[in-house]
């Protein structure tokens, strides 16, 4: 990513270039809150080489494909440039593989408020506060309906001045 001008060696990024970033990184971060995509099948579907009868319950966990090699490069790895347009085609990732809002005519009516919501927050967050990280190790996570960090995100929040 083109930087815009660095100053003491801290790159700065012009405010699309800041726009893109965001949006990579909660591309790249909301599927781990999004552990399972629960539905009630209405029709007989076939599916997963077998028929799953009308009125099942199911529940799909993203891990499965999110996490998986033959989809991803590095899954494991923090590289939200991997939802940057141009890397999406050269890497011939799904365009339907993540959808933590769901997709179809019940999809989440919120989603851009939702989006939108993030976006701000962060931004401005970002804007009052320079996030250090206090440990060197991820927080490890436990499930409570969501996958939650356990026990807390280990940053500290400085003001900037
Ligand atoms: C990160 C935040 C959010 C996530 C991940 C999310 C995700 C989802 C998912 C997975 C569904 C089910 C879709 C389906 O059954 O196919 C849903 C439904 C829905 N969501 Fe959200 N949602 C979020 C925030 C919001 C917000 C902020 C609103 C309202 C402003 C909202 C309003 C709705 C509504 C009304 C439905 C029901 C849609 C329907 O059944 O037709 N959601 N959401």
């Amino acid at each position: 990513m083109a930087m815009a001008q660095e100053q003491d060696n801290i790159p700065s990024l012009t405010r699309q270039e800041a726009e893109e970033f965001i949006t990579q990184i909660l591309m790249e971060k909301m599927p781990e809150r999004d552990v399972i995509s629960a539905k009630w099948i209405n029709r007989l579907i076939k599916a997963f080489h077998s028929k799953v009868p009308y009125q099942t319950y199911v529940d799909l966990n993203p891990y499965v494909w999110l996490r998986n090699k033959q989809y991803f490069r590095d899954p494991d790895k923090f590289l939200p440039e991997r939802w940057l347009r141009s890397e999406r085609e050269s890497t011939h990732i799904h365009p339907y593989i993540l959808n933590p809002f769901s997709i179809g005519t019940r999809m989440c009516a919120g989603r851009r408020f939702a989006e939108q919501d993030l976006y701000v927050g962060l931004c401005r967050l970002l804007l009052k506060f320079r996030l250090v990280a206090t440990d060197s190790a991820p927080p490890s996570q436990e499930w409570r309906m969501l996958l939650r960090p356990k026990p807390n995100i280990p940053l500290r929040f400085i003001p900037r001045e």
